[in-house]
């Protein structure tokens, strides 16, 4: 049982309303130059990455009444209770167990009674013999040609986590070529089959529940231009495989359930690039790789589940987000990443937490009075330098920002490395220590200006800063570290999913959208003018069929 607390009832969260007023109007930098430990105290390694948060507006008693919290809310036995399979998806009645995934321990889980570890294995295992074969050329298309191309075809968390993973660690690819196909919009596949070759591409179906209506659709265009190419329906099981728990609807598909990779309902969606989902990484960047992503995501599971909070690096980054969130009102949270191949981590953590804490109804059913999930965005810097760091800069609102970069390259091209690390420090300190209206008139009267322009124009150029920031510097971005970040990041949304006490494992908030679209589509296969919706609605669909044709 998950335990059910209202946080803002606790004693630490009197004493942090308390604190805050003191601690709000304090200057970042002055809080280092009074405390020359800062940095050895709010850092913290692990492996090869270092977690900085000295750049935060906290101090010791701030992290000691956030862990305090953290502890009232009994957060070690929601550790416990994940970890151990307890039924904590209460709403789908089912264990939240994408940890189990990537038990390299192989210590036994159980489920309703059953060890599930053998089952997790022989999956690996498969995939393994699978994917060697399909990377060697020894697994052949119908015409006898190997296989150079790989479509993934699937949407949200059986389409984001692959993306994410095959685009960040790029420099481990083997020789296919990879695809990815998620939106319904027939532009989605028509452009990506216009690439590749029926006789030598694989299509992965990629569905937890083989249900999803996207899926299905770009599944079922896939097959019919597998055929309309040439091939036959005995062909198929050369060229498809399937990524799901839902075996009769695979089979139902026509897709060999020889060719079936099947995982399990305590996996969530959006926590499933660890399971038979993360094929086509396996593919992408080849089994070891993969199991090393496993492996770096184990080893951060194991500091999660052992380490004290004050160390834990899950812990701290999600009190980090409460802090900001709940006591300053930040809505939203950047993350950052400083490294080209990671242009999609932010997209993925988009889903992975915007849909599992976007939720205003606690875990007893009652409506929340204080903020839960933040809105999840960032771009890779440099590029979000020259967009929207303006407003974090010099915007209203406050933007708590996650700075990720890698001191080695995988590509090193002369200078670039060092000149994307050289903006990647300064824009934290920047942020931190602003620029005053004196720094920013003494810059003018430099520049020749006079003092009638200086008293115009200084206003303009001075950054308030005090603006917090993470940074989490790796040594690289290799399938360890990467796993461990992704596994980090899990754990933060764990963590806050407890706090707020609410559950963070479920997504009903999607379903209302895919019944509305489903009492429109036979509305919109006829050609009768609609007057069921409301006015706005009826005349946006008779325009639509007014122009469709
Ligand atoms: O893998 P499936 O079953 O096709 O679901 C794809 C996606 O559908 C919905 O949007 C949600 O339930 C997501 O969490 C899920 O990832």
């Amino acid at each position: 049982m998950l335990p059910n607390i209202d946080f803002t009832t606790t004693q630490a969260y009197q004493y942090l309303t308390d604190y805050f007023s003191e601690i709000e109007p304090q200057q970042l930098k002055d809080l280092f130059i009074s405390d020359s430990q800062r940095f050895s105290k709010f850092s913290i390694q692990f492996e090869d990455f270092l977690f900085d948060y000295s750049k935060n507006r906290v101090d010791d008693k701030v992290i000691a009444l956030l862990v305090q919290l953290a502890k009232e809310c009994r957060l070690n036995d929601a550790i416990e209770a994940m970890f151990n399979g307890e039924a904590i998806n209460v709403t789908e009645n089912r264990p939240v167990l994408h940890t189990t995934l990537r038990n390299q321990s192989n210590e036994p889980v159980y489920v309703e009674g059953k060890d599930v570890m053998p089952e997790v294995n022989a999956v690996l295992q498969q995939m393994k013999t699978f994917s060697e074969a399909v990377i060697s050329g020894e697994w052949k298309g119908y015409t006898g040609k190997p296989i150079t191309d790989v479509v993934n075809i699937g949407i949200g968390g059986s389409d984001l986590g692959p993306v994410m993973v095959t685009e960040a660690l790029k420099a481990y690819k083997t020789r296919l070529n990879l695809h990815f196909v998620s939106n319904v919009d027939g532009t989605h596949i028509a452009e990506t089959l216009r690439w590749v070759n029926a006789e030598t591409t694989l299509f992965l179906i990629a569905s937890k529940t083989f249900t999803t209506q996207e899926t299905m659709a770009n599944a079922h265009s896939a097959r019919q231009w597998f055929l309309d190419s040439g091939a036959q329906e005995a062909d198929i099981a050369k060229h498809f495989a399937a990524l799901s728990t839902n075996s009769a609807a695979v089979a139902k598909f026509g897709i060999d359930t020889q060719n079936m990779f099947v995982f399990w309902d305590w996996v969530g969606g959006r926590y499933s690039l660890w399971s038979a989902i993360g094929l086509s990484i396996a593919l992408g960047i080849g089994f070891d790789n993969f199991e090393h992503l496993l492996g770096g995501a184990h080893a951060m599971d194991q500091h999660f589940r052992n380490t004290d909070f004050e160390q834990n690096l899950p812990v701290i980054a999600a009190l980090l987000g409460i802090w900001y969130n709940n006591f300053f009102g930040a809505e939203s949270q950047a993350i950052l990443p400083y490294d080209q191949y990671m242009h999609r981590f932010a997209a993925y953590f988009q889903q992975g937490d915007m849909e599992s804490n976007g939720k205003y109804v606690d875990r007893n059913g009652e409506v929340v009075d204080y903020q839960t999930g933040p809105i999840i965005w960032g771009e890779p810097g440099t590029n979000g330098q020259h967009a929207f760091y303006q407003l974090i800069h010099q915007g209203t609102k406050l933007i708590p920002c996650d700075f990720i970069a890698p001191a080695q390259t995988h590509n090193p091209v002369g200078e670039h490395h060092t000149l994307l690390l050289s903006n990647f420090f300064a824009q934290t300190e920047a942020l931190m220590n602003g620029k005053t209206y004196e720094e920013a008139a003494a810059e003018l009267k430099a520049a020749g200006k006079s003092p009638e322009e200086i008293e115009k124009l200084a206003p303009f150029k001075v950054f308030e800063g005090n603006r917090p920031t993470n940074s989490i510097l790796a040594k690289k971005i290799t399938p360890r570290v990467l796993g461990s970040l992704v596994a980090m990041y899990e754990h933060k949304i764990f963590v806050q999913g407890i706090i707020w006490n609410i559950y963070s494992f479920d997504q009903w908030g999607v379903e209302l959208g895919k019944q509305l679209a489903g009492k429109i589509l036979p509305e919109l296969r006829t050609e009768d003018k609609i007057t069921s919706h409301d006015s706005s609605t009826n005349g946006l669909i008779n325009q639509y069929k007014a122009w469709r044709s």
